[in-house]
């Protein structure tokens, strides 16, 4: 469970009553998904919210970012939460020493085994979210992109052979040919770069949500479209769902297009996602505080997508 601040019911009461309408405070539940931040479900008498207590990957200085972000996509009518401004028309509050924001409540569940016609629809998704994105003048750099995954390696180092023997050898033999490799020339815009199936809410086929833009930033639009298949395209363990990635694809081409250029460093951007997460889920496990209410994920995980993107070059013809 991603609980790593404790809210009182007192201080939470008091931060409710800076909104005007959103009620008094019924029940806060800490929420059993989620790594990076704390959150609650808060239901009030006249409503359900989501509160978020921003923790360590996220920036409070990029916070104004991320809203504004919000606000744009929802202005252009995607499934998005947009924060709650206080009566002072303030989003940012500080509650328990952290920034927090109270968020709108969208209904969904985010499915994890997604079948090929969820993936087509969430591809599509991705692909207005793109669309939407083009005319957002907001900008941040992707803090964890392509020239942060080295130092990241060495900061792990030789811990990495007590996750699995031989993984710091070949997480550095990996990097070194997706550095070599990597597309510099591709389209850009602001992408969500985590759009995993627990960031997309979901009523059968249809996405009801889109949340969780806290690693947004500009970087490849292509870059976006090789997390989402290596985050939909594989069960939880890293092995292959059959059809689903050739349906997100398909999704996000008929819904935004992707030029043969962007369709060829899919190989080597999935490539690239694959290591971007194998890493950071390797540093939490590693570092991960014993205190903290949190499910670390595996990083392993990211290994099986890296080893089968390896042996599969065609995955993306
Ligand atoms: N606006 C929302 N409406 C409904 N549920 C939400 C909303 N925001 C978050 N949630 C729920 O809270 C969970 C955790 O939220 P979120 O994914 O933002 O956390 P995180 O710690 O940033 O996660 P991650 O590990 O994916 O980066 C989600 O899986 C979802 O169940
Ligand atoms: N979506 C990421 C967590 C955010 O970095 C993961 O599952 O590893």
């Amino acid at each position: 469970m991603a609980v790593y601040t404790h809210v009182s019911a007192e201080a939470l009461s008091a931060f409710l009553r800076r909104y005007d309408g959103v009620g008094a405070l019924v029940s806060a539940k800490g929420i059993a998904e989620g790594v990076e931040n704390s959150n609650y479900l808060v239901d009030t008498d006249r409503a359900r919210f989501i509160l978020t207590l921003y923790e360590k990957r996220v920036d409070a200085g990029d916070l104004p970012f991320f809203l504004d972000l919000l606000d744009h996509l929802a202005a252009r009518g995607l499934p998005v939460p947009p924060a709650i401004r206080d009566r002072d028309g303030v989003a940012v509050q500080q509650l328990e020493g952290r920034p927090a924001c109270l968020i709108r409540f969208l209904a969904g569940v985010s499915v994890t085994r997604p079948t090929p016609a969820q993936a087509a629809t969430a591809g599509a998704a991705l692909g207005a979210l793109h669309r939407a994105a083009a005319d957002f003048s907001g900008t941040r750099a992707n803090s964890l992109g392509i020239a942060d995954w080295r130092p990241l390696l060495e900061r792990c180092g030789g811990d990495l052979d007590g996750i699995a023997p031989g993984l710091y050898a070949r997480v550095d033999g990996a990097l070194a040919a997706v550095e070599a490799d990597w597309p510099h020339d591709l389209p850009t815009s602001v992408i969500h770069a985590d759009l995993f199936p627990d960031n997309v809410l979901m009523l059968g086929d249809s996405v009801t949500g889109l949340i969780d833009f806290y690693f947004a930033c500009r970087d490849l639009r292509a870059y976006d479209v090789a997390v989402m298949h290596g985050s939909w395209a594989f069960d939880p363990r890293g092995e292959p769902l059959d059809g689903v990635g050739a349906a997100l694809l398909a999704g996000y081409a008929a819904a935004h297009g992707l030029s043969d250029a962007e369709r060829a460093a899919l190989p080597v951007l999935a490539r690239g996602a694959a290591l971007r997460f194998l890493l950071t889920r390797a540093w939490d496990w590693l570092n991960t505080p014993a205190d903290a209410l949190v499910t670390r994920k595996d990083p392993l995980a990211y290994l099986r997508r890296l080893d089968w993107y390896d042996a599969h070059p065609e995955a993306f013809a």
